[in-house]
């Protein structure tokens, strides 16, 4: 049978047995189910205006392979009068030799890379890069970028690499920067920014446009969108910025305008999920590493030394995790998802005191977002936000520092010397290391390639290492953490052999112990 069908990614199935004609219309009921779009676009030119024919195994009609697509909007979806252009990369000199210079249109990016033979095939990403055909003429496209959140390592080189691939890739010479984050769109002038401005920026650390929390009134946003004529707008910034992103993505669809939005996911936490890793992450670790250091050096030169070392990490661990893993020099990780107690059996305490007893000296890694659980039962009453609505934590490192003082010197009588070091900004006021520069330069240019596609409402990063285009709502369904029950941590709590707190204890009444089996309980079972 001939398959024929209008969906772009036609080629992505096995080798064929036999082939069948099928309907473009039924192909999220097909049967088969090859083709479980979480979004259906059916207006997308590329679903809707080829028709070609494929063959695809058709070995029992009944098995579903667990196929599924999330694709990402496009903007014929709703104004399908567009017309499309050849891409000017056809010309140009840098892809001159590349034997293929567009992504296919039916290149899929698997989310789940380990399969067993008769496991579902999950779901899947458009690939990025530079298509075939364009939806913007060069000297049509005004583009703005705006930078929102907190700083993270990387923000100036993808700012940067936004601007030049813009420009040298697609010749576009209108670019705005806003300034200030999201409010900056209603209540400041915009910067030009042209290759010669942002030639340096990458070697600074912060961010070149300024930034802020707080401030997202969409329809203020999408007016001065509109009165200013600007029809792609990059926005880069964390999981709030990527829910406001994918607000203005919505008005604008809901005003027909032709506006390509894409995110460009920045957070030093590391907690926008789907992405393999944030730029920014690797450079953030490394530097904690030099805290770590200087607290390891510290402690081990005096006696009963216990050195307390906090890093950023909100409601994820990652930071501490992989500063841990990569120092070596830590003996105790406590991170937000995973809860710890302090005195009897299995306890912190304890854990310290045999560290001493052993080593003369202990370093202990303590996430930001660690314990506040019962930092707020120790101080009843503080809940305050910040202008985005996040919670402001209260300071574990300084908390814990005194209770283990206290615990040492009044209760057990022992001399102890204790260095607490809090580089929190320090991590991410840098500029990014080698690495995450070339990561941003990647993800800036998929940003360009994508919103050059005409896809909008899109996030952009590597999953399992290929770069591919998630729809924004996707990446703001859920948070990243550190899954107690995968393997990682696993992995940490055999290098530092530190306790896992699940031994329940007398003196916690067994509330510790419930409440982290309760967690684990509740969480979704992955393995990396
Ligand atoms: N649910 C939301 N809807 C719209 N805008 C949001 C939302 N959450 C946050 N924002 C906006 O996104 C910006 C950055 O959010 P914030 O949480 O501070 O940092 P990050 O994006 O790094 O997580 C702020 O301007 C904030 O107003
Ligand atoms: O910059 P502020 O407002 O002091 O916020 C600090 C917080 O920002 C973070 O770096 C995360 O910021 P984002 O949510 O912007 O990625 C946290 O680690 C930290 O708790
Ligand atoms: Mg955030």
């Amino acid at each position: 049978m001939d398959l024929s069908i209008s969906s772009p990614f036609r080629g992505a199935f096995p080798a064929p047995t036999s082939t069948f004609i099928l309907n473009p219309k039924s192909r999220c009921s097909h049967s088969l189910n090859f083709f479980k779009h979480r979004n259906s676009y059916s207006k997308n030119p590329l679903f809707s205006r080829q028709k070609i024919p494929i063959r695809a195994q058709v070995s029992d009609p009944a098995v579903d392979d667990g196929f599924v697509i999330d694709d990402v909007p496009h903007l014929t979806d709703f104004l399908p009068d567009l017309p499309s252009y050849p891409n000017p990369l056809q010309n140009s000199q840098a892809y001159a030799i590349v034997k293929q210079t567009f992504v296919r249109p039916e290149d899929v990016v698997a989310q789940k890379i380990v399969v067993q033979k008769d496991s579902s095939r999950g779901e899947h990403f458009r690939r990025a890069g530079p298509c075939e055909k364009v939806y913007f003429k060069s000297e049509e496209v005004r583009a703005c970028i705006v930078t929102c959140g907190g700083l993270c390592p990387g923000i100036n080189t993808v700012i940067r690499e936004i601007v030049c691939g813009l420009n040298y890739m697609y010749g576009v010479d209108d670019i705005l920067g806003i300034q200030g984050g999201y409010r900056g769109f209603y209540s400041k002038n915009t910067l030009i920014l042209t290759p010669k401005v942002v030639n340096d920026i990458h070697k600074r650390g912060g961010t070149f446009l300024l930034t802020s929390r707080g401030g997202h009134d969409t329809q203020k946003i999408v007016d001065n969108i509109q009165d200013r004529g600007i029809n792609q707008v990059y926005i880069i910034g964390g999981d709030g910025t990527q829910r406001g992103a994918s607000r203005i993505y919505e008005e604008v669809e809901k005003r027909g305008l032709k506006v390509a939005v894409a995110g460009i996911p920045k957070t030093i936490d590391n907690d926008i999920a789907v992405i393999d890793k944030s730029f920014g992450f690797d450079t953030a670790v490394e530097e904690a590493q030099r805290a770590i250091n200087a607290a390891h050096v510290e402690v081990e030169s005096v006696e009963n030394g216990i050195g307390i070392v906090k890093l950023m990490g909100r409601y994820s661990g990652f930071i501490a995790m992989f500063a841990t893993l990569a120092s070596r020099d830590v003996d105790c990780c406590l991170i937000p998802e995973s809860p710890f107690y302090l005195e009897g059996k299995g306890g912190l305490f304890e854990f310290i005191e045999e560290r001493l007893k052993e080593n003369g000296h202990i370093v202990i890694v303590v996430a930001e977002g660690a314990g506040q659980e019962y930092l707020a039962q120790s101080m009843q009453g503080i809940d305050e936000k910040d202008a985005s609505g996040n919670r402001l934590l209260l300071d574990v490192g300084l908390w814990l520092t005194q209770n283990i003082k206290d615990h040492f010197t009044k209760e057990r009588k022992m001399a102890i010397n204790m260095k607490y070091i809090d580089p929190t900004y320090m991590i991410r006021a840098i500029p990014s290391n080698a690495s995450d520069n070339i990561y941003c330069t990647l993800l800036a240019q998929s940003a360009v390639h994508g919103a050059m596609a005409g896809y909008t409402g899109f996030t952009v990063g590597p999953v399992n290492s290929r770069h591919a285009y998630i729809p924004i709502s996707h990446v703001t369904e859920t948070q990243n953490t550190v899954k107690l029950t995968d393997r990682m941590w696993a992995r940490l709590l055999a290098s530092t052999n530190q306790p896992s707190f699940l031994n329940c204890d007398e003196s916690t009444g067994g509330k510790v112990c419930k409440d982290t089996i309760d967690l684990i309980n509740n969480m979704k079972i992955t393995s990396i």
